[in-house]
């Protein structure tokens, strides 16, 4: 389990983490979201080892990743821009990771390597964005971490390529039980990714939350009424946010769908929907209820 307890990192006189407390369950998908500056890199660097906290701490089991050797070969990092040696080839690069990952993997590797279309004597400095971070994915697959921390990975790669990384990745999580945290500003990738988000904000987190319990707590509905009826009809739903457009109402509210059609229902629509939200809906509405300006805050 990774434990985040009152963390702090600053740098000078900026608190890029603010007292942050949560926990990941070892096994999950973790999805970090958040503006920009929110301190989602930060957080991913402090737990990687590479930053040493100001001020609470972070764990994997119960141990601190900074100076300590042992935690760090047990994540395997892949910051927003990978880092490899000058003219390391991808080749040369496995064989650095195969000495510092007791758990490497040859054969992972070269299974990863037959499915990336990638030349694997080349120099890595000459590969493209995209290609650079499908090398570092190969590199971390094989090392066969029990933590695997990925900044904006999602960036720079073609959609055929975000599908592999997923179902890669999404593999390791359930024939090893491998816990991934990830960090991106793109929210309809991390939807039918991660099994948990966390919403960073100005160096905290606002909430961190299941996300099939975050999407099937709240829905969408709408519904034609003729005659409207008045608002007391409503009141047994827990509504966030309604919209009257002539006969149509719109709201979003709390509930389960079959909850909030019964009570819909009740009141004889001539026509009623419920549908989810997306993951994108959802924040907006949580946030719009905790008084946040949603869009200073995801974009
Ligand atoms: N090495 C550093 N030195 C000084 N300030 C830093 C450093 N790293 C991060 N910061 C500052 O800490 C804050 C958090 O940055 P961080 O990179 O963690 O945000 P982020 O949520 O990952 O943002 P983005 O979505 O833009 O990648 C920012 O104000 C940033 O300027």
């Amino acid at each position: 389990m990774i434990e985040a307890n009152q963390l702090t990192k600053r740098f000078g006189i900026l608190t890029a983490l603010d007292q942050i407390s949560f926990q990941i369950q070892s096994g999950s998908i973790f999805g970090l979201v958040g503006s920009n500056g929110a301190g989602k890199s930060t957080f991913l660097r402090t737990l990687a080892g590479i930053y040493q906290p100001d001020g609470g701490s972070v764990t994997l089991d119960g141990e601190a990743p900074f100076e300590n050797p042992g935690v760090k070969s047990r994540i395997f990092f892949i910051p927003d821009y990978p880092y490899f040696f000058p003219q390391a080839s991808l080749d040369s690069m496995a064989a650095f990771y195969s000495r510092l990952y007791p758990t490497w993997s040859r054969e992972r590797y070269e299974a990863c390597c037959a499915m990336f279309p990638l030349d694997r004597k080349m120099r890595i400095g000459n590969m493209s964005k995209g290609m650079q971070r499908q090398a570092a994915l190969i590199c971390a697959i094989a090392a066969q971490p029990e933590l695997l921390l990925m900044d904006e990975i999602f960036d720079g790669l073609d959609p055929v390529m975000r599908q592999l990384l997923k179902r890669i990745v999404g593999s390791e999580v359930a024939d090893r039980g491998m816990t991934v945290v990830i960090a991106s500003h793109n929210l309809r990738e991390l939807e039918d990714f991660c099994d948990h988000v966390g919403l960073f904000h100005k160096g905290g987190v606002l909430f961190e939350r299941e996300l099939d319990e975050l999407k099937l707590g709240i829905n969408k509905v709408q519904a034609v009424f003729q005659p409207l009826p008045g608002p007391e009809a409503f009141q047994g739903l827990d509504i966030l946010k309604t919209e009257v457009r002539g006969s149509l109402v719109s709201f979003v509210a709390r509930g389960t769908k079959e909850d909030i059609l019964e009570q819909i229902n009740a009141l004889h629509p001539v026509f009623a929907e419920v549908l989810p939200l997306t993951l994108e809906e959802v924040f907006i509405s949580e946030m719009e209820v905790a008084g946040y300006d949603i869009e200073n805050i995801l974009n």
